[in-house]
């Protein structure tokens, strides 16, 4: 089987030119099928807030009226996934951006309303890989935004850790598939504040017990949550840390296991 790696990166590399910079001439070196995904929620959030378009976040997940959709096609399909595709071209890595509308890649349903009416959200329901790997085997890489569609002309807005685990089971039992999300801690730490703490393994058992305890909360529960369904559905390889995990051997970070 081949190895398909796929990286997530959030707004600590996003927001920070020479950090982004950095990140992307790392990435370009890596000499085998990969997919960036990346995140973007910060700039969104300050572009509404120029717009005076009201932000709502509901557990880290944000509400997305028409206005809100529209900010954040401009800024995750446009703004912050041309720049990456043409900073990655600089570094001779073949790129080409993706929502999940290009190729039919990303299906979604729009999330039901029950309790909370979170708008143009979408939960994956499918991923078509069949386009994806034609580019892979091509030393093409597709870097993914954080939107969907419904396949009846309607794009959604999808969390970008969600996109990354969606994508990696979908390619799991074709291909050896690692996914690591880059953030801007060492890893899951056993003291958010000391980056020195990081716990290097995380399972099932484990992680009840540092939910019980309160060591792991608020953005970090639903990375975990998108942790395990990825490594309960296939995928070989879980891991977070900074980015500098995939670059360098002896970099501590959290790898996740059933
Ligand atoms: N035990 C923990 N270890 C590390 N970070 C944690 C932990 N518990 C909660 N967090 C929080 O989770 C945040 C990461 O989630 P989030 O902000 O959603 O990431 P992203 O960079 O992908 O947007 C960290 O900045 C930190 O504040
Ligand atoms: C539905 C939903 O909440 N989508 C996210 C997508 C962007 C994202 O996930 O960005 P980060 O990884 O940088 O947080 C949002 O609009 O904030």
């Amino acid at each position: 089987m081949k190895t398909l790696k796929i990286i997530k990166i959030g707004g600590n590399i996003i927001d920070d030119d020479n950090a982004l910079q950095q990140f992307l001439k790392a990435f370009a070196t890596i000499d085998a099928p990969k997919i960036l995904v990346h995140g973007g929620g910060k700039l969104a959030t300050k572009m509404a807030e120029q717009m005076q378009v009201e932000v709502k976040m509901i557990d880290g997940r944000r509400v997305t009226d028409l206005e809100t959709l529209d900010i954040i096609t401009m800024v995750y399909a446009g703004k912050i996934n041309k720049n990456i595709v043409a900073q990655l071209q600089a570094n001779h890595c073949n790129a080409i951006g993706f929502s999940g509308a290009d190729g039919n890649t990303i299906v979604s349903n729009k999330r039901p309303v029950n309790a909370i009416d979170y708008g143009f959200v979408g939960d994956v329901k499918q991923v078509n890989t069949e386009t994806l790997e034609i580019l892979l085997n091509n030393n093409i890489t597709p870097v993914f935004c954080a939107i969907s569609h419904d396949k009846n002309g309607q794009l959604l807005n999808t969390n970008a850790d969600t996109i990354a685990s969606e994508l990696a089971i979908g390619f799991a039992t074709k291909w050896n598939t690692e996914l690591y999300y880059c953030f801007e801690k060492n890893g899951v730490l056993e003291h958010v504040d000391d980056d020195n703490s990081v716990i290097e393994n995380i399972n099932t058992a484990t992680y009840k017990t540092l939910v019980d305890n309160k060591v792991i909360f608020e953005g970090m529960l639903p990375k975990l949550n998108n942790c395990f369904h990825a490594i309960n559905h296939n995928v070989q390889k879980v891991c977070i840390g900074k980015a500098q995990m995939l670059f360098q051997k002896d970099n501590k970070h959290t790898t996740i296991t059933k």
